[in-house]
């Protein structure tokens, strides 16, 4: 089981680009290769550094511009996801992959935001192809209690249960490969706590990457991937990468890195 990225760029167009304020111009990931395993990955890096478009990439919401995205699953189904594929027209395929990956956007909605949390769970259990749709949306709906929310337009959700939400809604398919964009951004403490739980749960199970600022959070991870500029620049186990550091931990380790990279680019 394993996700490997081999080559992959992306470039926004001018049109894309507008309205990015500082970082206008930048390439979201260039020529970025490295082979993410099981077990749960967190993915650092300064800001506009590429994370997010990595995962929009491996979650086949974004079009690689380059190179190819290679998925292996425990039942050895594989699939590449690529320009060549996304231009070939072939939705089917990519709907198969999309449903077997679980992805919580940094905006937290992938879906219109015109809908009640229920009907939204539900809609979401009939795309996966659910055998007992209703019956996992209530148990979701308690799991990361959002009873009292389950009749709640979307768009009128407060944040804090709409980060539930958008963790649950990412579960829904139990999926082998989870990925999520800085999911404890707005979590209240209950989603926090249910969110650990579920990371430790997963440990054990498929591929779990998630990008955060919270380097505290990155020590539950057993794998870290350091973004710069676009490229892959550490990827490997947390014990070994941070072993170097006195204190051994991941915040002491990626000021290092920072240090590091600041000097070797003056
Ligand atoms: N949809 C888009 N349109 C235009 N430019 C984009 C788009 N998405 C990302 N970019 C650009 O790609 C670069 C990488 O952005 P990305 O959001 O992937 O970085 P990030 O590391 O997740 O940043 P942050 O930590 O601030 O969320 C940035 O320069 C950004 O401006």
């Amino acid at each position: 089981m394993y996700i490997e990225c081999s080559h992959v760029s992306k470039r926004f167009t001018d049109s894309e680009k507008r309205g990015w304020g500082l970082f206008q111009g930048q390439a979201g990931l260039l020529d970025f290769t490295a082979t993410l395993k099981g077990g749960v990955t967190a993915v650092l890096g300064p800001p506009s550094s590429g994370k997010s478009t990595l995962l929009q990439i491996i979650a086949a919401f974004s079009v690689p511009d380059d190179g190819r995205v290679t998925y292996q699953f425990a039942d050895h189904c594989s699939y590449v996801w690529s320009r060549r594929i996304a231009d070939m027209g072939d939705m089917s395929t990519v709907e198969l992959l999309q449903q077997r990956i679980g992805y919580v956007p940094s905006n937290k909605l992938l879906h219109p935001d015109d809908m009640v949390l229920e009907d939204a769970l539900l809609n979401l259990s009939y795309y996966h192809r659910l055998a007992q749709p209703k019956r996992r949306v209530v148990e979701m709906i308690t799991r990361w209690g959002l009873a009292a929310y389950r009749k709640g337009m979307l768009v009128e959700l407060p944040e804090y249960i709409l980060s539930r939400y958008a963790i649950a809604a990412s579960l829904l398919g139990d999926p082998e490969f989870w990925l999520l964009d800085d999911p404890t951004r707005g979590l209240d403490e209950l989603g926090y706590n249910l969110f650990l739980h579920e990371l430790q749960q997963r440990r054990e199970k498929g591929i779990t990457i998630f990008v955060t600022h919270d380097l505290e959070l990155a020590e539950l991870a057993d794998h870290l991937l350091l973004m710069e500029s676009g490229f892959c620049r550490r990827i490997g186990e947390r014990r070994w990468m941070t072993s170097g550091v006195p204190d051994g931990s991941v915040a002491s380790w990626y000021q290092l890195m920072q240090r590091f990279f600041l000097s070797s680019n003056s």
